[in-house]
């Protein structure tokens, strides 16, 4: 498993008690999803200019959230950040004592978190020589993303969803362009990923387990559910909170790969 947690956050000056309510929702998404994963625990909070910051370290979720580290970063959420991305590993590949192993894990351009194993890593990166800076099996799609990218420094799309045509294994991922903050791309592909979507605090929640989103968001009727068909990658406007393009995204999942060997 492997947990996927985090918070979209669409152009809005809110108010000091909003951003409590989100900081508490985003810090027990992270809570309930310990059970989907206790080997690391990682979050990245972005700002609307791209700077951001990666906390994340091998302990479970309850140790993380207790940390002064963790506290003093949910501290300066304030109106200039735009996303949250969080990660509850279940490690597959790679020791969890390495901190890039774990999530989120930042390549050149992407930063990101992903839910499932890919099984041909290593011939990925061996076929594209690609640099690796740790051994986690998922910095092959991050790596992916980064020589997908335009002329312009933006992602193509089409580039990278052929590229992980060749992957085999299981796949759900969200990912940020460093350079392009204003976009978040989210793969949902053969791993569960849900989303909530709260009009007044103009923000989507997400996880990977739905029990764990009604759960965060204490069951209140204002979450709306947004459901988002499988196997596709999605290019979310942040500030505005509109799906700006869906692609199809296809690769061989484990299963289809194991019947053939
Ligand atoms: N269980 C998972 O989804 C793990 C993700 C990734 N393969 C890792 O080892 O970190």
């Amino acid at each position: 498993m492997c947990g996927q947690c985090g918070l979209i956050l669409g152009q809005k000056r809110r108010t000091r008690k909003e951003l409590e309510t989100l900081s508490s929702i985003f810090t027990n998404l992270l809570l309930l999803n310990e059970a989907r994963g206790r080997d690391a625990t990682g979050i990245y909070m972005g700002n609307k200019d791209g700077s951001g910051q990666i906390l994340k370290d091998a302990v479970p979720a309850n140790f993380f959230v207790k940390s002064a580290r963790f506290r003093e970063l949910m501290s300066s959420f304030d109106n200039s950040i735009s996303v949250f991305v969080g990660h509850t590993r279940w490690r597959t590949v790679g020791t969890p004592t390495v901190s890039f192993n774990n999530h989120p894990i930042e390549a050149d351009f992407f930063v990101g978190t992903h839910n499932g194993t890919i099984l041909n890593h290593k011939e990925l990166f061996f076929r594209y020589n690609w640099k690796r800076s740790g051994q986690v099996d998922s910095e092959a799609i991050f790596r992916m993303a980064d020589v997908s990218l335009g002329n312009n420094k933006l992602l193509n799309m089409e580039s990278f969803t052929g590229g992980l045509r060749e992957f085999i294994g299981t796949m759900s991922f969200i990912m940020q362009n460093k350079y392009d903050p204003a976009s978040l791309y989210i793969g949902i592909g053969n791993m569960p990923l849900h989303f909530l979507f709260h009009k007044k605090f103009r923000c989507y929640c997400y996880s990977s387990d739905p029990a764990m989103l009604v759960h965060a968001t204490g069951n209140m009727p204002d979450w709306k559910i947004v459901e988002l068909p499988k196997r596709k990658l999605y290019q979310f406007d942040v500030p505005t909170l509109k799906l700006r393009k869906s692609i199809s995204m296809l690769f061989c999942s484990s299963r289809a790969y194991q019947s053939l060997v």
